[in-house]
């Protein structure tokens, strides 16, 4: 019982911590799933960061060929790109808008923009310049280099926020790779752990099965035996003998019940103890069930008191021999160590059909046939005699061995 609860407990702590370490891993599959998404959804916004500043880039100079194509020839087809590439500019300014974000995003885009109105401006001028006072002082403005260093500077403003891109892109990758290996490693680990937890349920259930189907064998054997000698006790002997009686019948049988009651018992108590008489009782059980046939069923219904049955016998003269077999028992000392200590036995028999067809009439018969027994001088076996019941005396038929307790 100690070891069961013992084993109960180990398992009960493999759950708790398989459980633990379960919901640990899942928690972590999430948490690592999550952040695989979020940096997918990051290089994302940041391929989009990198198109738009391409875009912007690209637009800055192709305003920046049609203004030079118109200034040079005055053909107003080269304003046709020009306006073009302004309005994509204006374009891609809205949408950087919406891809740089935060504050970071917030002063990239201020410092483009004033560069855009300067640059866009300075375009503009040279172009009204050219178109209303001639190639030359349009080219004064063009000659005096605020439209290049603007232009440079806005090239730098890209340049510096694509490579800031690329690094941050190059981080992402490495994060996403990591979180891509934490989120399988977890994910196996749930799966194993899962098991785990199942079989530690399993095996705790199916224990818990056995100890309850073990503590039920056990009660019902403490139920229907007698606890010192582990002999059957009255109520399965009733059930036995119950059991019996059909098939006696059916096949012409008889059947020998012993009413056996152990004379000059209280001495030994009295005398050496109730030890030694726990002893003596577990002792003549045992040459009892030695001395009779596997099929008999030898049982002990209370203090010094037993009953035999004796089953599929043909003639009485077998139950007699029973019964002789049975008072050989108490022919050697029955404890060891005491040698001295002699009891015997008086033993009462009633015989199926002859003496009764039922059960409890069959035991009361065997009951009185034992008083008629130790009337006789005890140490000795009486069979039934229909007489008896009504108050007549039993014949006492054999042993005539003498005991101290007789
Ligand atoms: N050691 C022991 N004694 C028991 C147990 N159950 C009952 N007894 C005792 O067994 C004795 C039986 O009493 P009796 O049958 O009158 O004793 P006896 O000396 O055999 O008497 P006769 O049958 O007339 O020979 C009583 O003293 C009970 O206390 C038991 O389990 N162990």
């Amino acid at each position: 019982m100690m070891g069961n609860e013992k084993l109960e407990k180990q398992l009960l702590w493999l759950m708790i911590i398989v459980l633990t370490a379960f919901f640990t891993s899942a928690s972590v599959s999430v948490w690592a799933s999550r952040n695989v998404a979020e940096s997918e959804h990051e290089q994302a916004m940041g391929h989009a960061r990198l198109e738009a500043l391409n875009s912007l880039m690209l637009a800055f100079t192709e305003a920046e060929t049609g203004q030079r194509g118109y200034l040079l020839t005055g053909n107003p087809a080269y304003l046709q790109p020009y306006y073009a590439a302004v309005s994509t500019a204006n374009a891609q300014f809205m949408r950087f808008r919406d891809v740089f974000t935060g504050p970071d995003g917030l002063s990239a885009y201020n410092r483009l923009a004033l560069l855009k109105e300067k640059k866009l401006s300075e375009l503009a001028q040279t172009i009204s310049l050219r178109a209303e006072h001639g190639l030359e002082s349009a080219m004064l403005v063009v000659n005096s280099n605020t439209g290049e260093s603007y232009m440079a500077e806005i090239r730098e403003e890209i340049d510096l926020l694509a490579r800031k891109e690329q690094e941050r892109q190059v981080g992402l990758v490495k994060e996403s790779t990591r979180n891509v290996a934490i989120f399988q490693t977890s994910v196996t680990l749930f799966l194993l752990l899962l098991a785990l937890a199942v079989l530690s349920l399993v095996t705790l259930v199916r224990h818990d099965t056995q100890t309850k189907k073990q503590l039920l064998q056990r009660l019902s054997h403490e139920a229907s035996h007698d606890q010192l000698t582990n002999l059957p006790n009255r109520n399965l002997y009733v059930e036995m003998l119950n059991y019996s009686i059909p098939f006696a019948q059916r096949y012409q049988r008889l059947l020998g019940i012993f009413f056996i009651d152990l004379d000059g018992f209280k001495q030994v108590n009295d005398q050496f103890g109730h030890d030694a008489g726990d002893m003596l009782l577990k002792e003549a059980s045992r040459r009892m069930r030695e001395a009779a046939r596997e099929s008999d069923v030898v049982a002990r219904i209370g203090g010094d008191e037993f009953l035999v049955l004796a089953t599929n016998l043909a003639k009485v003269e077998d139950i007699e021999a029973i019964a002789r077999h049975m008072l050989a028992c108490f022919e050697e000392p029955l404890l060891r160590h005491l040698q001295q200590v002699r009891v015997g036995a008086s033993i009462g028999i009633a015989v199926y059909p002859r003496d009764g067809l039922r059960a409890a009439e069959l035991i009361k018969a065997a009951d009185i046939a034992m008083y008629e027994a130790k009337m006789q001088g005890k140490n000795g076996y009486a069979f039934h005699r229909r007489d008896e019941m009504k108050g007549g005396g039993a014949q006492r038929l054999a042993s005539d061995q003498e005991r101290p307790g007789a």
